[in-house]
């Protein structure tokens, strides 16, 4: 049932070590939390015998010395208070510390793995681990661990007190209820464990398919799939159903055989005091206390074994998330410094490719142009596959001199976003090296000086001014602006009551496409970076916007090295050098005057895309200010429609 492509999972034995590794680092606390636990069950203790003697009393008709009894009971429920609170407050925090750890070391990992790995596990999975896993793990610290050490303990102290008061009444709850129960948890938990881990992975099948749906929406309608993809949401459904079902009717077995142990050991129970009252060996007080006991019992023991279910939850979603923290480093740290932001503004931000990739270099004063002399990127010999024996580039070859542009162009499926995202380091070549000024660039070692802006640009929750700083934790406020300023965005910002204060995301102003591009831009120019690689940076925004993009695009890769993935000619044609890929090759490459007068694939291109416009015979390759408001891109998208 495991499916190969999801990210991997820690084996029982790790899961456990990796729980005693924590136990082990806070020794001290543990053995204080156990020390509170004793004391409380040990005060909770008191109470039946104590019930006893006055049972006692009342047998013998007598009210002398009813007091102390009384006056005890009242110690036993303070000194239980007192001492449940500190027990229960440190099992809490050391808890919460193991929490925080693993959760720390999980979005690490997480961040750090190779892109072509979380897309083949899905991004859903990756995202239940997040949502579903982490919330199922914090549950368990927060209420199940606790609970459940406290009931264990008072149920070891119960069966020692019983044995105290007639060894022969913890012999008989031993005898006929501890087998029944020890047999019925041993039945549980072996079926429970593959049945739990079912009910997970159906769970992560059943969000990867419904993120599949609703982010190709489009597509899945321009091809007429939806019937398809609700039938395949159907059968994740179906499947997390019988994981369901399966857990319930597991657990009404359980309960079931529970309650013949508890009926059976409190019969025997009796049966051993009413034995024993009439021999004499014991009071009626002693044997209603042994009673009182074991019936005290049903409580801490129904809920070690109902929290057996939780923990057993939690345990398989604590080996999804040790699965993925324990992944080798695959990177050396970032140089990115953790933003004091408030949460990502969306529920799901495990997935969206970064609007600024690649961590930042040192921050300047006002965003300024690079080193000219750095910043040669050569690819050779480049192939590349997200699934095996379905390769997408062909062994490219591909320079692009230091500080000089190259527009990446030709039709949707060519490769050039593969390509973009290779340069950028973000995936592999499968074959052949793309190194930056002799050095590889791949992601084993990002290279801290290129950065990768994406279509998908993301607007975490919080200020302006720290979702700037997400490229340059220290730039001042002065960098900030003449950053908004380069992207054409501080007239806005400076309309904002609050400027670099205006809270943006899903908490405050929410932003445009173009806004929210040139919001990423003006990262790129903060983070200033001396390759820049801009995929379809422009393709989201409409004509007017297009035109603001492509003039914030060439202002911040002004003297950059820089890769552009464009889908509209006005842009690509700005680019010193123009790359046409098609089916994964490299089908022409040359000046846009070149390969215009060569009438080969690109000349098609602009041809078609000239004549589209509504004054086809003033176009230039940089008239962009100029055009009507009618470019058509030079790929469409599946699902999508040109303008
Ligand atoms: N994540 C992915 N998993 C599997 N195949 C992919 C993935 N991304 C792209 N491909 C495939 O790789 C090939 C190249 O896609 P790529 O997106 O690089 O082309 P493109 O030229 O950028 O297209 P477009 O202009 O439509 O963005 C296509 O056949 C595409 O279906």
């Amino acid at each position: 049932m495991t499916e190969p492509h999801l990210l991997p999972v820690a084996d029982t034995r790790r899961t456990r070590t990796a729980m005693r590794g924590v136990l082990r680092a806070q020794r001290t606390q543990v053995w204080l939390a156990l020390a509170a636990l004793l004391a409380a069950a040990g005060c909770g203790l008191a109470a039946a015998p104590l019930l006893g003697h006055v049972v006692d009393l009342a047998a013998d008709r007598t009210t002398r010395g009813l007091a102390w009894p009384v006056v005890l009971l009242a110690a036993a429920a303070v000194g239980q208070g007192a001492a449940s609170y500190v027990g229960l407050r440190l099992v809490a925090q050391i808890g919460e510390r193991f929490l925080a750890a693993t959760r720390e070391r999980f979005v690490d990992r997480a961040l750090d793995l190779p892109l072509e790995r979380v897309e083949r596990g899905g991004s859903g999975d990756l995202t239940s681990r997040i949502t579903e896993d982490i919330a199922m793990v914090s549950d368990a610290v927060r209420s199940a661990v606790p609970e459940f050490v406290s009931a264990a303990l008072v149920i070891v102290l119960t069966v020692a007190g019983l044995a105290a008061l007639d060894w022969r009444f913890g012999l008989a709850a031993l005898v006929a209820a501890v087998p029944i129960q020890a047999a019925t948890t041993r039945w549980y938990l072996r079926r429970s464990a593959p049945i739990y881990g079912e009910r997970r992975r159906s769970a992560a099948g059943e969000q990867q398919q419904l993120l599949d749906t609703l982010a190709g929406a489009p597509t899945v309608r321009a091809f007429g799939l939806a019937d398809d993809h609700v039938e395949r949401l159907g059968h994740r459904v179906d499947r997390t159903i019988d994981a369901i079902a399966a857990v319930t009717y597991l657990q009404t077995r359980f309960f079931g055989r529970l309650n013949i142990a508890e009926l059976t050991g409190l019969a025997a129970v009796l049966a051993t005091g009413f034995w024993l009252v009439h021999d004499g060996a014991v009071s009626i007080g002693t044997a209603s206390a042994a009673a009182l006991y074991f019936a005290n019992l049903f409580g801490p023991i129904n809920a070690v074994l109902m929290l057996l279910d939780t923990l057993q939850s939690a345990t398989a979603s604590l080996a999804r998330l040790i699965g993925v923290a324990d992944l080798p480093v695959t990177s050396p740290p970032t140089t990115l410094p953790a933003p004091a932001l408030p949460a990502p503004a969306a529920p799901t931000p495990a997935i969206p490719a970064p609007a600024v990739a690649g961590p930042a270099v040192p921050t300047p004063d006002v965003a300024g142009a690079p080193d000219a002399s750095a910043g040669s990127l050569v690819a050779r010999g480049v192939r590349y596959s997200y699934q095996p024996g379905h390769e997408v580039l062909h062994g490219l070859d591909l320079t692009v001199p230091a500080g000089t542009s190259v527009a990446l162009v030709g039709p949707s499926g060519g490769g050039k976003s593969t390509l973009a995202r290779l340069l950028a380091g973000l995936h592999r070549p499968d074959a052949g090296t793309i190194h930056l000024d002799g050095r590889p660039v791949d992601a084993t070692s990002p290279a801290p000086s290129i950065t990768l802006v994406t279509q998908e640009v993301y607007v975490f929750a919080g200020t302006l001014a720290d979702d700037l700083r997400l490229a340059a934790p220290d730039a001042s406020d002065d960098a900030l602006w003449a950053a908004l300023t380069d992207v054409g965005l501080a007239a806005w910002a400076r309309t904002q009551p609050e400027g670099l204060a205006t809270v943006i995301g899903a908490d405050g102003h929410d932003l445009d496409a173009t806004k929210a591009q040139q919001l990423a831009l003006a990262r790129l120019a903060l983070a200033d970076p001396t390759v820049a690689i801009l995929d379809e940076a422009t393709a989201e925004a409409g004509s007017a916007g297009a035109r603001l993009l492509e003039t914030a695009a060439r202002q911040v890769t002004r003297g950059r090295t820089t890769v552009l993935v464009a889908h509209r000619l006005s842009q690509a044609a700005t680019a010193e050098h123009i790359v046409v890929l098609d089916g994964g090759h490299i089908v022409e490459q040359g000046t846009h005057d070149a390969l215009v007068a060569t009438g080969g694939r690109y000349a098609q291109l602009w041809h078609a895309w000239s004549a589209s416009r509504a004054t086809p015979s003033t176009a230039t390759p940089s008239d962009g200010a100029g055009q009507r408001e009618r470019d058509i891109p030079v790929t469409v998208r599946v699902g999508e429609q040109a303008p």
